[in-house]
């Protein structure tokens, strides 16, 4: 059976080869050189702030698992909002197919806000990474389920070489320790974020057991981001208390028809 990563996976392989003849390697590189650095990710993901623990909040329109999630989907407005609400930093879906996104979005987005932007991706080749840069995101992900590790390391230094943050996302513990070391022993380390997703891509359940069973294993949490199924202020202060840095919060933000009064349920202020 094919699950739904290996066909997003070939997808992205057909994707690469297009656009790769429209607009060859060689040139994204030329449009590289010269733009501005991008704004640190990670900084703002790690810092310690007011809030329990920062926030990535995600445009997204809609999901293989939930369909369209927001039918009214202006994503400059929405991340103005989220800016205007608090959050640290913003991802940006720009899978088109399966997500409904572009990397359009990502472009106006990074021109309306002050923060710093992820590319949402499915990234498998280093054209991607150039085509994230180019575009103006200051981070990407990757997902450890998608790549062996020596490509995923190779994306990774690509990325680290362009200033761009990484934030290397697993599912189980298997994943988590084929990578563990590589990001938290990453020489360039300040580059690189562990993303642990709640949701199983097989099933499509959340679970934030996931989170609090694998940080056990993760000595330094303060790179650690908590991804998928975070719905309420109680998850968002259990994930604190288990030392993550972050949580990477889509759905309950993008359902919600007052984004700000969402972004600050989840955070409420501290009493006193
Ligand atoms: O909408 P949620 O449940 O809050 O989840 C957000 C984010 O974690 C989720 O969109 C996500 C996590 N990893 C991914 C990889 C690809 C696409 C999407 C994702």
């Amino acid at each position: 059976m094919t699950t739904i990563l290996e066909k997003i996976v070939a997808t992205k392989r057909v994707e690469v080869a297009e656009r790769s003849a429209l607009t060859p390697i060689e040139a994204l590189k030329e449009q590289a050189f010269g733009l501005p650095r991008p704004r640190n990710f990670f900084h703002a993901v790690t810092r310690k702030g007011t809030k329990p623990l920062n926030l990535i909040a995600e445009v997204k329109k809609a999901s293989p698992s939930a369909g369209v999630i927001r039918e009214n989907f202006d994503p400059v407005e929405i991340a103005r909002d989220y800016a205007e609400a608090g959050a640290d930093a913003i991802s940006c879906l720009t899978d088109e197919k399966y997500f409904q996104g572009s990397l359009e979005y990502l472009k106006a987005i990074r021109l309306a806000v002050d923060l710093p932007v992820l590319r949402k991706d499915f990234i498998i080749d280093p054209y991607q990474v150039w085509e994230a840069r180019v575009a103006g995101a200051d981070a990407i992900l990757l997902i450890a389920e998608c790549l062996p590790i020596n490509e995923l390391i190779d994306l990774q230094i690509l990325a680290t070489e362009l200033n761009l943050t990484t934030l290397i996302e697993v599912h189980d513990m298997e994943n988590l320790i084929r990578v563990r070391d590589r990001v938290i022993g990453f020489p360039h380390r300040s580059y690189s974020l562990l993303g642990i997703n709640n949701r199983d891509l097989r099933t499509f359940k959340t679970d934030l057991g996931t989170t609090l069973r694998m940080a056990e294993l993760v000595e330094d949490r303060s790179v650690l981001v908590s991804e998928s199924g975070i719905h309420t202020a109680w998850d968002v202060q259990k994930l604190a208390d288990a030392g993550v840095a972050a949580v990477l919060v889509g759905e309950s933000l993008m359902r919600s028809p007052d984004i700000k009064a969402k972004v600050r349920e989840l955070f409420p202020p501290k009493k006193g």
